[in-house]
């Protein structure tokens, strides 16, 4: 059995369909994890293969990129950004979402390189989320983020700010492996998710929808999943910029 660590994000419930939808499903073991803790069943090698936080491609010693498919975006995503009550040029203190991996350092990158601020990082806060201080900001992703961008004053959707920042879009999680596997099963895998993609709108079916967030735009036209030439140009250029942020 080939042991899979999937995000337990909406994003990836089309990929779970197609997982679930294809004879593939005989070879594998799907877990479900929030993505930091996906990443680290591949370092510590309790997964073969996972949906991880690209910024977590730097931690792995070998890594294969599996699949033609991400969680990627060109612009807007909608579910990824700094909450914060003053503009982000007065921002003193980020809080990191325990979560990310991939989303905590692109707020460094862009912060550093675009906005030209150098704020505290807040690792793991006692009261994250709660912005008890006027330059206090956090960074959170997934589904936490649904429906909140009108509750604060400044919300910044990173994707965006990095497609202003850069012209490109981005990804924010790959399937990667920490072993190369054997060429059927990764194609075999690959069309599994394809098939996914392929049936959202049968994905829809199975799913609670919601009043304060449109989920279909969300799977159909935000998350971006195609792992394309300009998105592998992305990621290897913002792996540069977080390599160079330590
Ligand atoms: C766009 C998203 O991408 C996520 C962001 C990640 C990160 O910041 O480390 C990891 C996995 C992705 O699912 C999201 O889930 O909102």
């Amino acid at each position: 059995m080939i042991r899979v660590s999937a995000v337990s994000y909406t994003n990836t419930l089309p990929f779970i369909y197609g997982l679930a939808h294809h004879p593939v499903k005989e070879e594998i073991q799907l877990t479900v994890d929030y993505p930091a803790l996906c990443a680290q069943k591949l370092i510590d090698d309790e997964a073969d293969i996972g949906l991880i936080p690209v910024a977590s491609l730097l931690k792995l010693p070998e890594y294969h990129l599996v699949s033609d498919y991400c969680i990627g975006a060109n612009g807007i995503v909608n579910s990824v950004y700094i909450f914060s009550n003053c503009p982000v040029e007065e921002i003193e203190f980020l809080q990191l979402d325990p979560e990310s991996n991939t989303s905590n350092n692109l707020a460094f990158v862009l912060l550093k390189h675009y906005f030209k601020v150098n704020p505290v990082r807040l690792i793991n806060a006692v009261d994250y989320g709660e912005l008890k201080h006027p330059k206090t900001a956090f960074v959170q992703i997934g589904d936490r983020t649904f429906g909140k961008q009108n509750q604060y004053p400044y919300a910044y959707d990173l994707a965006q700010e990095w497609k202003n920042f850069t012209g490109l879009p981005f990804v924010f999680a790959a399937w990667v492996s920490n072993k190369k596997l054997p060429e059927k099963f990764v194609n075999a895998f690959n069309d599994a998710l394809k098939h996914g993609l392929d049936n959202r709108k049968e994905v829809f079916k199975t799913m609670q929808m919601r009043a304060n967030f449109d989920l279909e735009d969300y799977l159909l036209h935000k998350i971006d999943y195609p792992l394309d030439t300009q998105k592998r140009e992305a990621l290897a250029l913002f792996l540069n910029y977080v390599k160079a942020l330590s």
